[in-house]
């Protein structure tokens, strides 16, 4: 797993072009090396507002979308369309507006589907399974980029701290009882965050400051501090506001933008 680097910039607005200009950056290079690419998206408000970000961004069509895998971290169990889904924001923000595969946007279905939370998860689990390679070494791809989100409690996905999905090993599972509303959810799980080649933990906010510093610290577990657990095979940023990375130690190494 690698060690986190931190990027900070001067506040959510600046942090969303930022992180949408990677997203477009990373996702060129991969496509350039092998054809296509691999994303995972998150809910939440920065999540959604970096999406809008590269809808609105000049260099979005140097993605070839067609050839990109579009898959979620997490889901609130909701029927589709439902504003409160992830899927829906991530579609109104970005999806609507590029000419993606929808073969290739792997959604976590809802109760619409007529599925339980549990069916549902075991749905995901198994397309993930479908879609790893041998290279993947995983029951799960090893994502180009796995974008999280991240709560005030420090939860990553819908991986909340001392829950049971936190221990779970299958590459996707319900959540019930949330404490953050909607109470029923479907999430991946830690090793298939940690299968990533990047996880970037996207947070704005003084609400967050607490959560980033102990998701930052050697001592920090993630049964407690799910976001501790947020770490890629190869690269693992932490994209921060001012804000957000206030509590950080002055000791701990960062780039500062203006
Ligand atoms: O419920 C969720 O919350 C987190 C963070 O959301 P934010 O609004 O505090 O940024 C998000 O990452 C997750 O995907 C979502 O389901």
């Amino acid at each position: 797993m690698s060690v986190p680097n931190v990027v900070v910039h001067r506040d959510a607005d600046m942090l969303a072009k930022a992180v949408a200009a990677r997203v477009i950056t990373r996702l060129v290079d991969a496509q350039s090396a092998k054809g296509s690419a691999s994303l995972v998206l998150t809910g939440g408000t920065v999540g959604i507002a970096t999406l809008a970000e590269i809808a609105a961004s000049p260099a979005r069509d140097a993605v070839d979308w067609r050839n990109l895998d579009i898959w979620w971290g997490d889901e609130r169990f909701l029927p589709s369309g439902d504003p409160e889904r992830n899927e829906t924001g991530a579609r109104k923000a970005l999806l609507d507006h590029v000419d993606v595969d929808e073969a290739r946007v792997h959604v976590m279905r809802g109760p619409d589907s007529g599925m339980s939370a549990e069916e549902s998860a075991d749905a995901y689990a198994e397309e993930l399974r479908r879609a790893a390679r041998p290279e993947d070494h995983a029951p799960a791809p090893a994502f180009d980029v796995l974008l999280l989100g991240m709560g005030p409690d420090a939860h990553v996905a819908s991986l909340f701290p001392e829950m049971p999905a936190l221990y779970d090993t299958r590459p996707a599972v319900a959540v019930h009882g949330s404490p953050k509303p909607p109470p029923t959810r479907i999430s991946l799980t830690m090793p298939v965050i940690q299968g990533a080649r990047e996880v970037w933990v996207v947070a704005a906010g003084a609400d967050k400051a607490g959560a980033v510093r102990l998701a930052l610290a050697d001592d920090s577990g993630p049964v407690q501090v799910p976001a501790a657990g947020a770490r890629g095979r190869q690269r693992t940023l932490f994209l921060l506001d001012r804000a957000s990375a206030a509590k950080i130690p002055a000791s701990l190494g960062r780039i500062s933008s203006p």
